[in-house]
């Protein structure tokens, strides 16, 4: 009996022990609770202000807006600015870091070649592409400004004219363009950077397609990560970032590697109100793919300008062939077509001498033909933001254009086998297979949802 006495007493002091442990808890949850309700409401308040913040870099009164807006006119004949054009620029004139995430098409060039103008001292494009950057200059010179570009094939001399040029304060160089590699493998440019950095002549670091930084993104490219230096050797110097895809995780990861945790995000909105999504059922059979494509060309698009997607260089030589039998006159583009005849192709087209291009990939950055009518998918693309960006070459003269992609689960198969090494290869994949499944939701809506965008 004892032994059940004294294990009746251990047991009642320990149920005292847990209900005083119990109440210390309790009020240790009210206590956090009430402190999360408290930090809840200044994140609130800090995020309403920096709303506030972000508000007055629309505003025109800054010591360079008039400058600013009598050369967006004189010089780049344009009359209006486009949503976040305004706010990026004033907020990398104030010597600020920015990111701007704006679609294909948006108008993100502006953003930095006309601050370019108003600067002292040359801006730096870092540029993954040297096409991108020669279609970049070309445009540039027509407007009478001064850019060039340092790369593999710069003579000797033009890199002892732009050295000099980058020292020299009575230069006429605005804009300066390089690759991630250049900067990433040249000690020698990075000590010429350096001195132009201490003559007070380095304005601005421009990173085009900066979403390349970070792994999480769809286009990750190993050089861009030593620009992870540049805030550190440069600390003066302000960093626009621009890029037309990326996640939040994307921009989070950037902005670590970059080093510029408390930049500005400008975000425009990702709705192109004149395109029209459209997923269409791919036929197993592929003449059957290809006649429904003729009657979508000969009838829908008749005489208009277009793009037709394919997954692979064998692809888009079978679907340019079958085209043209069927009388469609069209060009072949890809990787492996010699430079010559890809330049060929692509003039013939800008001047509409060829209506249709059959491409890869290879067909992408720095494509700015207004008319083009119709982007059409011949197999999915690797991912939503791949899509996005294939599809918005259409209508950048804001007019009616179409986008429509041909699904089938076995092209699925076909690009998982080529992205599974890509850390979120798959997952992109799968993203692009749900869009072209979901028929229940509204195409733009889950392209909005997607970029991460509210939509009703
Ligand atoms: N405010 C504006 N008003 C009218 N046209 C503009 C404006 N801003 C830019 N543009 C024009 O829009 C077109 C696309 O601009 P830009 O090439 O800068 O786009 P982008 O955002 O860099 O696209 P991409 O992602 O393909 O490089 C250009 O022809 C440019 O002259």
């Amino acid at each position: 009996m004892d032994v059940y006495r004294k294990e009746l007493a251990d047991t009642k002091q320990e149920l005292d022990t847990i209900s005083i442990e119990i109440d210390s808890l309790l009020q240790r949850q009210a206590s956090l609770q009430q402190r999360k309700t408290e930090l809840d409401s200044i994140l609130r308040q800090s995020s309403a202000k920096s709303d506030d913040n972000d508000k007055k870099w629309d505003k025109q009164d800054f010591e360079w807006s008039n400058n600013l807006l009598a050369k967006m006119g004189s010089v780049f004949n344009i009359q209006t600015l486009r949503p976040m054009q305004l706010q990026t620029m004033n907020v990398t004139m104030s010597c600020k870091d920015c990111m701007l995430i704006m679609p294909t098409g948006g108008g993100k060039s502006l953003c930095f070649q006309l601050p370019a103008l108003l600067s002292k001292g040359i801006t730096l494009v870092v540029s993954p592409l040297v096409s991108l950057m020669e279609d970049q200059i070309m445009a540039l010179e027509r407007f009478g400004i001064d850019a060039t570009k340092l790369d593999a094939s710069a003579s000797k001399e033009k890199v002892k004219a732009v050295q000099e040029a980058m020292l020299d304060k009575s230069a006429s160089l605005k804009l300066l363009y390089v690759t991630p590699e250049k900067l990433a493998k040249s000690k020698r440019f990075m000590a010429k950077l350096e001195k132009m950095y201490q003559a007070g002549r380095f304005s601005r670091l421009v990173i085009d397609e900066v979403h390349c930084c970070s792994q999480w993104g769809h286009d990750f490219r190993p050089d861009y990560k030593f620009l992870g230096i540049m805030k550190r050797q440069f600390p003066e110097v302000p960093i626009l970032g621009l890029t037309a895809t990326a996640t939040t995780k994307v921009l989070e990861d950037v902005k670590k590697i970059l080093n510029i945790p408390n930049c500005h995000l400008f975000k425009a909105s990702f709705n192109r109100p004149n395109l029209f999504y459209e997923v269409k059922a791919k036929p197993s059979a592929f003449k059957e793919t290809i006649s429904e494509m003729v009657e979508l060309i000969d009838k829908r698009f008749r005489n208009q300008s277009g793009i037709v997607y394919c997954f692979t260089q064998k692809e888009s030589e079978e679907v340019t062939r079958e085209l043209r039998q069927q009388g469609i006159k069209t060009g072949c583009y890809h990787a492996s077509i010699p430079a010559k005849q890809k330049s060929q192709i692509h003039e013939m087209w800008l001047a509409d001498k060829i209506l249709v291009i059959v491409a890869t990939v290879a067909f992408g950055m720095g494509i700015d033909k207004p008319n083009v009518r119709f982007v059409i998918h011949h197999s999915i693309s690797k991912s939503m933001e791949n899509l996005y960006q294939e599809s918005g070459r259409a209508g950048r003269d804001e007019q009616r254009s179409d986008c429509i992609v041909y699904y089938r689960f076995a092209d699925v198969f076909k690009q998982s086998t080529m992205v599974f090494t890509e850390q979120t290869g798959l997952d992109n994949v799968y993203g692009v297979m749900s869009y072209c499944l979901d028929i229940s939701k509204c195409r733009r809506a889950s392209i909005a949802r997607h970029f991460g965008e509210l939509w009703g």
